[in-house]
């Protein structure tokens, strides 16, 4: 029996649109993926290699728990599916997001010894759900493996809860939710602190010669 997904599809491609308007997908980069079914668990993800800010009937795969195609297609999956694979068998998210940005790679770069940045006293880490006065945000910054299954199991350590954020060391950003408007809203707080952050310590240095 062929599988129904047209909604999951249809949400899947509205958020590629609006993440395509905000030219999150530079010379194709960027990959897409939103769960259609808990058990077995299967999701639609973006096809591999495509302009992603084009809207066509073959933008997505229906792909199982190992990332593998469910159905026959000449499509391939998306080259990092094994990152969407951790998040949907690790956690209970119903939607992974990717981009690759000017300002989430900087921020990865400037942060790459600490391993990780922290974002506290910002209005913005709301979004995770973070009210409290003395509340903080950290996200991981990882290595930028070549090799996809060994960068997919250090991603991986890092997905333990049903939203979450990893920073890849001068690539970019994967960053899941409960459902897709959970995702993007995540991703675009992410956009704005990495922005924030790049803008202040330009800044400030800018002040020290003055
Ligand atoms: C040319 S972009 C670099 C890619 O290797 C990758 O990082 C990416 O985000 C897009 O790959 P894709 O296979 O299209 O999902
Ligand atoms: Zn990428």
């Amino acid at each position: 029996m062929k599988m129904n997904y047209e909604n999951q599809w249809n949400e899947l491609a509205d958020i590629k649109d609006e993440l395509a308007q905000r030219d999150w997908f530079m010379g194709t980069s960027g990959n897409l993926a939103i769960k259609v079914e808990n058990s077995p668990l299967s999701f639609l993800v973006t096809a591999s290699g495509k302009d992603k800010r084009k809207r066509t009937s073959e933008d997505f795969l229906l792909v199982e728990q190992n990332g593998l195609p469910v159905e026959e297609t000449t499509l391939k999956p998306s080259a990092e599916t094994l990152l969407h694979c951790k998040v949907f068998q690790q956690s209970k998210a119903g939607c992974c997001l990717h981009v690759h940005t000017v300002a989430n790679n900087v921020i990865s770069e400037l942060f790459s010894e600490e391993r990780e940045v922290t974002f506290k006293e910002q209005e913005l880490i709301k979004a995770w759900g973070k009210w409290g006065q003395e509340d903080s945000l950290t996200i991981p910054i990882i290595y930028n493996y070549a090799h996809i299954p060994r960068l997919a199991e250090e991603f991986g350590l890092h997905v333990n809860e049903d939203h979450g954020a990893v920073l890849i060391r001068n690539h970019g950003i994967t960053v899941w939710g409960k459902n897709g408007f959970e995702a993007k809203k995540l991703l675009e707080a992410c956009e704005f602190l990495f922005q924030y952050k790049i803008t202040l310590l330009q800044t400030k240095r800018m002040e020290l010669f003055n």
